[in-house]
C-alpha cells in the first residue's frame, strides 16, 4: 500500500505531450510538452494572446488538440467520453479573473453551487462547508446572505476561491487572480494562495501578468511566446524555472516581459508618434 502511495505520488499530476493546438489553420500552441508534478504552483504568464487560456482549456479537454495529447492523473483526456470528462473536470477547481458569481443568487448559495451539484450531501453539512469555506478565505459569515453586488471586487474574488475549494479539488487553476485589485488586496489573494497550498495537497497553476505574485506565489514560473512570432523550430515556452532566477534568463524577450519594457515591441506593432 505504502509503496503504491509513493509511485502514484511520483506520478505527474498532468503531462502534456507533443501538443499543438491550431484553430482554422492557425498556430496558437505548438510543441508544448509539460509536466507538473503532484503538489506544484506553477505561474503561467506571458503576453496577452499567447495562448495561455488555449492551454488552461487544453488541460480540461475543452479545447481538442490539433495533435498530441493531455495527462490528466494518468488519464489521455482526449479518450474521455463526455461522461468521464465531467467527473475528471470537478476536480478541478476555477478562480475566475471576475468572479464569475452568479448575480442573482446570495453568497450562500453560489458556494454552495457545486456541492448541491455534485454531491448528495445533507443541507446542514452544506451549510456547515459553506461557513468554513467563507471563514477560511476570510469573510464574515454576514455576506453569506448578500448578493455579489454589494461586496467588493476583492471580496467577490475570494468568494470565488471558497467556492473552488468545496469540492476538494486535485488541481486549482487561478484565471488572473490579482486583476483589477490594489497592491494590498493583491497580497491578501496571494497568501490565501499560499495558505491554502498549505492546508490542502493541492496543485495550482497560476495565470498572472503580476510578478509580484508570480514570485510571491509559485515554486516554478513558466514564461509562453505567441507561436506566429516564433522562429522556426524555437520551443513555444522561452523560460520553465524559478521565479526568483529568472533575472539570469539570457532570453531577452523575457527579461523585458518580466520588467514590463516594450523593447522590439513597439517597432512590431507598427506604432507611430511622429518625430
Ligand atoms: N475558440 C477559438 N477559436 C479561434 N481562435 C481562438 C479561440 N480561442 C482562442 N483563440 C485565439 O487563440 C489566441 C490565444 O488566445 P488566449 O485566450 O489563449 O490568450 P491568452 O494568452 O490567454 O491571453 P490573455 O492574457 O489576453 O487572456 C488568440 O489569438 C485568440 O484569438
Amino acid at each position: 500500500m505504502h509503496a503504491r502511495l509513493e509511485a502514484d505520488d511520483a506520478q505527474p499530476i498532468v503531462e502534456v505531450n507533443d501538443l499543438l493546438v491550431q484553430f482554422e489553420g492557425q498556430t496558437i500552441l505548438r510543441d508544448i510538452g509539460l509536466s507538473i508534478p503532484r503538489g506544484q504552483t506553477l505561474a503561467l504568464i506571458g503576453e496577452s494572446g499567447c495562448g495561455k487560456t488555449v492551454l488552461l482549456k487544453s488541460l480540461i479537454g475543452l479545447v481538442r488538440p490539433t495533435h498530441g495529447e493531455v495527462i490528466f492523473d494518468g488519464q489521455n483526456i482526449n479518450k474521455l467520453n463526455d461522461r468521464q470528462l465531467t467527473s475528471q473536470r470537478i476536480r478541478f477547481g476555477f478562480v475566475f479573473q471576475n468572479a464569475a458569481l452568479f448575480d442573482s443568487m446570495t453568497i450562500g448559495q453560489n458556494v454552495a453551487f457545486p456541492l448541491k451539484q455534485h454531491t448528495n450531501k445533507p443541507l446542514s453539512e452544506i451549510r456547515d462547508i459553506v461557513f468554513q469555506h467563507l471563514k477560511e478565505v476570510g469573510l464574515p459569515e454576514s455576506v453569506v446572505w448578500k448578493k455579489p453586488a454589494e461586496l467588493s471586487g476583492g471580496m467577490r474574488k475570494r468568494v470565488g476561491l471558497a467556492r473552488a475549494l468545496v469540492l476538494r479539488p486535485d488541481i486549482i487553476l487561478y484565471d488572473e487572480p490579482t486583476t483589477g485589485l490594489d497592491p494590498i488586496m493583491s497580497d491578501v489573494i496571494n497568501e490565501l494562495i499560499l495558505r491554502t497550498r498549505s492546508k490542502y495537497p493541492v496543485t495550482s497553476i497560476v495565470v498572472t501578468h503580476d510578478m509580484r505574485t508570480a514570485q510571491k506565489v509559485a515554486d516554478r514560473m513558466i514564461m509562453m511566446y505567441p507561436a506566429p512570432r516564433l522562429k522556426e523550430a524555437e520551443p513555444q515556452i522561452l523560460y520553465d524555472g524559478r521565479p526568483d532566477e529568472v533575472e539570469e534568463c539570457r532570453d531577452e524577450r523575457v527579461t523585458q516581459f518580466v520588467h514590463g519594457e516594450a523593447g522590439q515591441r513597439i517597432e512590431e506593432l507598427g506604432a507611430f508618434i511622429g518625430d
